[in-house]
């Protein structure tokens, strides 16, 4: 348990002032508890002797209700700073998981589910953080309060004290022996809760598709089939937890029988006064909360390790590429070429891409054309060093990948993907996503030319707020065309030294692209391009043009040498070419 709780301790040390008022607050707050039985003994014992004044009950009183402003400001303390540190820890938790994420590569979010993590990041940061407030208050009780209030009775009457605390270890061996029990089954109920996270967002981010195969009602089974089971999970805890309350409870209500008995017996015999009778009852019925609070202790404690366990495992795994800060500014321009040589590529261990060997120049074009799943994407991947090659090596400008910092390298590209993916803002916003802290500088001017070169003054015309529309959850919905222009007005706005466009306008026709092609070439002039397409008629301008099938590249050239062999391109050039002919005589 202190081991997984070690994980911690940077956060405690950084809160270190908050948890130590926040201790000194909750011993004045039990310590001024344990005096209250005293007044309340000599009060008792006052009143016993049959013969007193109101002024010798005064002064008890007086006591009494000053203890209880001071009680009353310890527990404001207490709350103050342990619940204050604890939600900071969450809080700065809760942001360094989220910055490690988002070093993770590709290949970690493929075998872990977003909503899992999703749960790691809000269900089990809570539970982490009822163990470093509630857990330690539970703990402090538990362990504080039982010692002293122990003694004072033990001090106060031995015999009483032994006697009446004889259920006391049979709670203690309780609480322990369901501990255990408890944490693997709070483990099972964090895992269920993470598929019904799991299922809940692939389904709403899945919705149109289920919609449009009328699957509602089977991910509405399947989704109560994992609500059931986070029920049934639920249902075990409660009855472990449910059988231990009560028990701790009996034996802690025996403790009290036995002081009937026996104390009474004393007191009839005159060893022991009416007062501390008394006030052996009020401390044994003060022991029942903190007996309680072993058991709440193992229980918080348990969850907030299983919950650390879980997020650990996050903060565990190592980014897919070391980022040295120090390298981050040492990629300069690029002047000259990347080279490719023998390089393959593999993912869980299957090939896709074997053998590639091609050289892009500084200033050129390169076109990609291959069959679907021929590993063009996975090409672009490796130039991005978002995928790190299996065998052979790459260079830019000479030098080797590995030497170069990835973050330093991928700013020299501009890359236009396949899925368009687009936030939840403004269409301005959208487009000057990639200039950073540049943003304020960029001129009205400037953005207007990438707007039209990008093909989306038209679509802008007709969006109510222009270029300050709201898109995604928070504004309107746009076609697949106008994301794309949006995307490709993204990638080309910070000027970038390669520009990748991985088949990035396939949801517009064929005329609308060559015409935003022949601008996007216009404007590139002098700087580098790549282009995946699987329209010969985007590729033909190109310097150089390579066609990937099977993980392999099996041609390159310019288009009127690729045209002059018996090769996948000029078969696609064909059928391509023979469809705008039956198009242009319908
Ligand atoms: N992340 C991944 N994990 C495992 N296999 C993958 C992954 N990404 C791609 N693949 C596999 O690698 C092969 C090449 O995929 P890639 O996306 O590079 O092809 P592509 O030529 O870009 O295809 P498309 O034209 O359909 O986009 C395919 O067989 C694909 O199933």
């Amino acid at each position: 348990m202190l081991k997984t709780y070690s994980a911690l301790a940077p956060y405690l040390k950084r809160h270190r002032l908050s948890y130590l008022f926040g201790l000194i607050s909750l011993i004045i707050t039990s310590g001024g508890q344990l005096f209250i039985p005293q007044y309340i003994k000599r009060m008792v014992d006052t009143i016993a002797q049959g013969s007193f004044s109101p002024a010798d009950l005064m002064r008890p009183l007086v006591f009494m209700v000053l203890l209880a402003l001071v009680i009353g400001i310890g527990r404001f303390g207490w709350r103050f700073w342990l619940h204050g540190a604890a939600r900071r820890i969450e809080t700065e938790l809760r942001a360094d998981l989220f910055s490690h994420m988002t070093l993770l590569g590709d290949s970690y979010y493929q075998n872990h589910n977003t909503g899992d993590l999703m749960a790691r990041g809000t269900h089990d940061l809570h539970q982490i953080r009822m163990a470093t407030s509630m857990g330690l208050v539970a703990f402090f009780d538990g362990v504080f309060m039982t010692i002293a209030i122990l003694v004072i009775m033990l001090e106060q009457n031995s015999e009483l004290a032994l006697f009446t605390i004889i259920p006391l270890p049979f709670i203690t061996v309780l609480v322990l022996g369901l501990g255990k029990a408890i944490g693997s089954l709070f483990r099972a109920v964090q895992e269920s809760f993470s598929r019904l996270s799991g299922q809940s967002q692939e389904t709403f981010a899945n919705l149109k598709l289920i919609q449009g195969f009328v699957k509602e009602q089977y991910f509405i089974k399947r989704f109560a089939d994992a609500n059931d089971q986070y029920q049934i999970q639920n249902l075990r805890l409660i009855q472990v937890w449910g059988f231990l309350f009560p028990l701790v409870t009996f034996l802690s209500g025996l403790t009290t029988l036995i002081l009937l008995w026996v104390g009474g017996g004393k007191v009839i015999s005159g060893s022991l006064s009416p007062g501390e009778f008394v006030a052996t009852l009020n401390y044994l019925q003060m022991l029942i909360w903190p007996m309680l609070g072993a058991g709440f202790t193992v229980n918080l404690l348990q969850r907030g390790k299983t919950s650390l366990i879980r997020v650990q495992e996050i903060m565990n795994a190592a980014p897919e590429f070391t980022t040295d800060e120090g390298l981050l500014d040492e990629c300069k321009p690029f002047s000259q070429s990347m080279v490719l040589s023998k390089v393959c590529a593999e993912y869980n261990e299957t090939r896709v891409l074997s053998d590639i060997s091609v050289s892009i120049n500084a200033g050129e074009t390169l076109g990609v054309l291959g069959p679907t799943g021929s590993g063009k994407t996975t090409l672009i991947r490796l130039l991005l060093r978002l995928v790190e090659p299996c065998d052979g090596e790459i260079t830019i400008d000479s030098t080797p990948y590995g030497n170069v910092e990835p973050r330093s390298l991928r700013k020299r590209f501009g890359y236009v993907s396949q899925d368009s993916f687009l936030f939840s803002d403004s269409i301005r916003n959208n487009i000057l996503f990639s200039l950073g802290e540049e943003r304020g500088s960029v001129s009205e001017e400037h953005i207007n030319k990438i707007i039209a070169i990008s093909g989306l003054q038209q679509d802008l015309d007709q969006f109510p707020e222009g270029i300050e529309t709201q898109i995604g959850e928070r504004g309107i919905s746009v076609s697949g065309g106008q994301k794309q222009r949006i995307a490709i007005a993204r990638g080309l706005m910070s000027n970038p030294d390669i520009l990748i466009l991985d088949d990035s306008l396939s949801a517009v026709d064929a005329q609308t692209e060559e015409h935003i092609l022949s601008h996007i070439m216009a404007i590139r002039r002098g700087k580098t391009t790549i282009m995946i397409s699987h329209r010969v008629n985007a590729l033909r301008l190109s310097d150089t043009i390579i066609v990937l099938e099977q993980g392999t590249i099996t041609h390159q050239g310019s288009h009127a040498e690729l045209l002059r062999k018996d090769c996948y391109y000029r078969d696609i050039y064909n059928l391509q070419q023979s469809e705008d002919d039956t198009e242009a005589q319908l």
